[in-house]
């Protein structure tokens, strides 16, 4: 009987399935592990507004009740939060969990605006981050962990010292996304660790690219390799070469639309 190591994600729903638990899962599938999911909140995006639905708190808290049956998760990944609420009984749930937890900071989406929640934010900070392994913020959710709300972050060294300070903040290892905001036509991501700053460039695939759910698969992946024991260098590295293979075998919902999701079936993880 084969044994697959089993692993965790605690997210939204996204019923357009770029993001979300949807890509958290396929993620998992494609490296081979048992995926298993708490439901946060259902997010229906439209083309004028993007509504989040969170689930009740009694579906909630049976949910990560249910989880006491499953024995050993390899790991952990925490996806969109959506109340101060929520995430107190996930740091609840997570305090005596010993392996490795990526917190991807949901706070801000590519497909329209979220409510703006200082407390939120405050409770990433003080309660929740310092229990990651590392944390994924995009570049528009570092500012808002750094409390930089009009800062520039065009450069490398811009960004680094922004990594710098969330690292700082959360006390926790930090991976801010570069995104689109490219550098010298290459996508830039940086992981902030004890005060060391790594680079890591992919080649930038454009403005049009299929990026919808790139930043989930990105943190589903990194927690995937966490699982199958990577260090962190490694799993960071392999995952972004595997969010880039992802965007380039995106996928449109429809012709008349420019932008388009990620697909994780068939990413290579490296060379
Ligand atoms: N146009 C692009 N070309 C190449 N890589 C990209 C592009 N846009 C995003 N990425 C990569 O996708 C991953 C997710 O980044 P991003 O889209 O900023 O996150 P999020 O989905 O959280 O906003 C990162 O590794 C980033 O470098
Ligand atoms: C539930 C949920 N979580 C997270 C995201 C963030 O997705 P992305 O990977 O594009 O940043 C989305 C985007 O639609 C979402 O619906």
């Amino acid at each position: 009987m084969a044994t697959s190591k089993k692993v965790l994600t605690i997210a939204g729903s996204d019923s357009l399935a770029g993001g979300g638990l949807q890509a958290d899962l396929a993620t998992f599938a494609e490296a081979g592990l048992a995926g298993f999911s708490v439901i946060t909140s259902i997010v229906s995006i439209q083309p004028s507004n993007v509504a989040v639905f969170p689930v009740p708190d009694e579906v909630f808290d049976q949910q990560l009740k249910s989880l006491s049956q499953v024995e050993d998760f390899a790991a952990i990944k925490v996806g969109m939060l959506t109340s101060v609420k929520q995430l107190e009984r996930v740091v609840s749930f997570l305090q005596d969990y010993a392996g490795p937890i990526v917190v991807d900071p949901v706070l801000a989406l590519k497909e329209g605006h979220l409510a703006e929640n200082k407390a939120l934010v405050q409770e990433y900070l003080d309660r929740l981050l310092p229990l990651a392994t590392v944390t994924t913020p995009n570049l528009n959710e570092g500012l808002a962990l750094a409390e930089r709300a009009n800062a520039l972050a065009k450069t490398s060294s811009d960004l680094a010292e922004l990594a710098q300070k969330i690292s700082e903040r959360a006390h926790t290892a930090v991976f801010l996304k570069g995104g689109q905001g490219f550098v010298d036509e290459k996508a830039l991501d940086l992981l902030a660790v004890s005060g060391q700053i790594s680079y890591f460039t992919q080649p930038a695939l454009g403005e049009d690219a299929f990026v919808n759910g790139a930043g989930c698969t990105l943190a589903a992946a990194i927690t995937a390799k966490l699982a199958l024991g990577e260090n962190l260098q490694q799993a960071v590295e392999q995952s972004q070469f595997f969010v880039h293979q992802s965007i380039q075998q995106g996928y449109r919902l429809n012709d008349s639309r420019t932008d388009g999701n990620v697909f994780q079936i068939g990413a290579k993880w490296s060379k």
